[in-house]
């Protein structure tokens, strides 16, 4: 869905040219064949880009092996003919493309296309699957596309395909073969446990088990049909009908032969009679994506009508009459660069990958997950891999598998926690999920100690073993739990006196008459700190504002954007038990010298000396729109909004006189004639970025 023309590998001379289809070769060979490319698919088009401009600049360098205009340049072939070729898909990458490919199919037959056929392309591998009299008889991969490998020993692997069909007939399925979601993970596991290496992603689980013979394990994979030919021995009538239904029709017939079709996922195949109607399919099925438990790696779109396929007919690489329209990658290859361990609220102690910064699905990623440790030792990853990482939609990054064969020997192995990172307790590994073994507490004493902390409560004298013995004791499990502390609790403790047990409990009391701030700093809301306290002290006033406050009220703090705001609010309501203990014990819920007052406007200049007030956008409003390009090219309105907050600006969605600042993209539209009309500054992201390199 991009306008830019697509990235190529820049190819320099002959030797490059020669070295960089080697490359796209061995790539192949390993994709096609189940092995681990060493590129991911934007690179390897990237690749194939380059030597295809290198080709036309240089048409007498050409080297045979060369991967365009192929099928599959790379992939093993096989020795059985397929009686029609087994093509590939050409790709459109936007609307646009789609609509003048559209339109060049009505060209070349004389009219317009009738009815589309829409379904999800799926990322698996091509399969031709030949039945005679009912029973499948042979697998064979699609090779060159004229010959591939017979693979008939996977039969009996695959869900969908069934050894016997409803009727006796004799006919040639094609489709894809695929792993689920859980499949993969069995396929894994079960790899692994055999002292297997990961596979790096279904795909190649999938292509990779296909064509294994002697395997020790055994292992599941899904067929979906896209299609159905006749074959030499078909009859005739069934020949007939298979050459004059329209694709959907044809989907009907094998969907009651007993295979298995996209009929029966949430990407069903639809038909369109407009271009329109098949962007709004297309549009659905992106939104679908992240949800299903197969990958899918863009839309096919195909004329419905057998005479419409009669007339556009075939180029020898793909039909001319279908075409693919291709999704963002969801799957890119980056570094390993740490792993992190965080506890949970509940103790739960689990890594999270860092990466070096990778363009997933429309966004950047740094960060993925890698589930536990035992996940990290069977994938076997090492610090400094290169690694495949997943996303899709608003699905977590995951970090899939390492590509050994990149492994340059200066990979370290990844560090273990030998206690909980949090609190310093040990760690309970009995299980695949280590936690802490405070639990729950180790989350209730970390946020004690910080709420008493010097920036928040100030409570002197307790320390943080006091503070363990407290939660160890359950007498807290939160610090609104300290001011209901008797004096019998208290000094029931161990190294507890008389004057000790005076002195805590009369901090405490005094903690009660901290302001407003204080005590909402010390809720530790996320994003907040002690100078975004003080501000949202003194704008609401009271806790029951800032309780009554939506989103858009908290907009209204200097320095809080669209998604701070959410996630203050979320944060607030989530908090609602701990706030109440706190309006029962008597703490102080006004902030002296504030407005008592829900938030109406903001209070240009009220506030005080804050952290924000040397960063390069404090005190600006700011509005970004269009498409987001150079340094800031691929972030998500989301990405850009933080990107402003953390820079000191204020995001926000729409341009008024009050706008200091609008980062225009291309198609900027609406907005930017605002903001021309009303004299705001307008920058490009080119611009934007400049002035806060520091905070990309
Ligand atoms: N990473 C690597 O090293 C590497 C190497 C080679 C190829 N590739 C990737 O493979 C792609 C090109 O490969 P290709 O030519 O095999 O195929 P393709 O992905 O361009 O499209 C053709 C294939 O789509 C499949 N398909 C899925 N759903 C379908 C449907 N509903 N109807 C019809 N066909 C459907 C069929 O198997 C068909 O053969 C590129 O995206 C490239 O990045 C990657
Ligand atoms: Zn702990």
């Amino acid at each position: 869905m991009t306008e830019t023309p697509a990235p190529t590998t820049e190819i320099g001379d002959q030797a490059a040219y020669a070295a960089a289809v080697q490359t796209a070769v061995a790539a192949s060979a390993a994709y096609y064949g189940g092995g681990d490319s060493p590129l991911d698919d934007d690179a390897f088009d990237r690749l194939v880009r380059g030597i295809a401009a290198y080709e036309t600049a240089h048409p007498e360098h050409v080297l045979p092996d060369s991967p365009t205009g192929k099928v599959a340049g790379g992939a093993v072939i096989g020795d059985v003919p397929h009686t029609v070729p087994m093509l590939s898909l050409d790709n459109v990458f936007s609307a646009d493309e789609l609509e003048s490919w559209a339109a060049g199919i009505a060209r070349r037959i004389g009219r317009d296309v009738g009815t589309w056929s829409v379904e999800p392309k799926l990322d698996g591998l091509a399969i031709s699957a030949r039945y005679t009299g009912g029973r499948l008889a042979r697998l064979v991969t699609r090779g060159d596309g004229t010959a591939g490998e017979d693979v008939s020993h996977g039969m009996g692997m695959i869900a969908g395909l069934p050894e016997k069909l409803a009727e006796p007939v004799t006919v040639e399925l094609r489709g894809e073969v695929l792993m689920t979601r859980e499949q993969f993970e069995a396929a894994n596991e079960a790899r692994t446990g055999a002292g297997g290496a990961a596979f790096a992603n279904p795909r190649s689980a999938a292509a990779g088990s296909l064509r294994a013979k002697d395997r020790a394990y055994q292992v599941e994979m899904t067929f979906f049909a896209y299609g159905a030919l006749p074959m030499e021995d078909t009859d005739e009538a069934l020949g007939a009908r298979l050459r004059e239904l329209p694709h959907s029709g044809v989907m009907e017939l094998v969907a009651g032969l007993g295979a298995r079709t996209v009929a029966v996922t949430p990407v069903a195949g639809v038909t369109a009679t407009t271009v329109e109607a098949v962007l709004a399919r297309v549009q659905e099925i992106a939104a679908l994506r992240a949800d299903l438990d197969f990958g899918i790696d863009g839309i096919v779109i195909k004329a419905d009508a057998a005479a419409d396929q009669a007339d556009a007919g075939l180029s020898s690489r793909a039909p001319r009459w279908a075409v693919a329209y291709k999704l963002p990658a969801v799957e890119k290859i980056t570094r390993l660069i740490g792993v992190e361990w965080n506890v949970g609220r509940t103790g739960v102690i689990a890594p999270r990958a860092e990466l070096e910064e990778v363009e997933l699905d429309g966004s950047l990623v740094r960060y993925a997950t890698l589930h536990n440790a035992a996940d990290i030792e069977r994938r076997g990853l090492l610090l400094g891999d290169h690694v495949t990482v997943y996303k899709a939609g608003d699905v977590i990054p995951r970090v899939e598998a390492p590509v050994a064969h990149l492994r340059t020997g200066d990979e370290k192995p990844i560090e273990v926690p030998e206690v909980c990172p949090r609190c310093g307790d040990e760690i309970d590994r009995s299980q695949q999920r280590w936690r802490c073994v405070r639990g729950r507490d180790c989350h209730a004493v970390a946020s004690v100690r910080y709420a008493v902390g010097r920036d928040q409560l100030d409570i002197e004298g307790l320390a943080g073993s006091r503070i363990d013995q407290l939660v160890e004791a359950g007498l807290i499990a939160d610090f609104a739990d300290l001011f209901t502390l008797t004096h019998d609790q208290v000094i029931g403790l161990e190294r507890m006196g008389e004057t000790s047990t005076a002195n805590l409990l009369a901090a405490i009391e005094a903690a009660k008459a901290k302001p407003l701030n204080k005590v909402f700093c010390a809720l530790g809301v996320r994003l907040t700190g002690r100078s975004m306290s003080r501000r949202i002290a003194r704008h609401f006033g009271t806790m029951d504002a800032i309780r009554a406050a939506d989103a858009e009220a908290f907009q209204e703090v200097d320095g809080i954007g669209p998604e701070r705001a959410s996630t203050v609010v979320a944060e607030v309501a989530e908090l609602a038990p701990l706030i109440d203990k706190l309006v029962a014990a008597g703490v102080t819920m006004t902030e002296p010298g504030a407005p008592a007052r829900p938030a109406t406007a903001p209070e240009d200049g009220t506030d005080g000396p804050d952290e924000t007030a040397d960063l390069p956008l404090a005190g600006m409003s700011i509005v970004a729109t269009g498409a987001m390009s150079g340094p800031l090219d691929g972030l998500s309105r989301t990405e850009v909004n933080e990107l402003i907050e953390r820079a000191g600006g204020r995001a926000s969605s729409s341009v008024s006189a009050k706008t200091s600042l609008l980062v225009a993209g291309e198609k900027a539209g609406s907005k930017r004639a605002k903001a021309e009309k009303l004299g705001v500054e307008i920058v490009t992201p080119e611009e934007f970025a400049a002035r806060v390199t520091a905070f990309l």
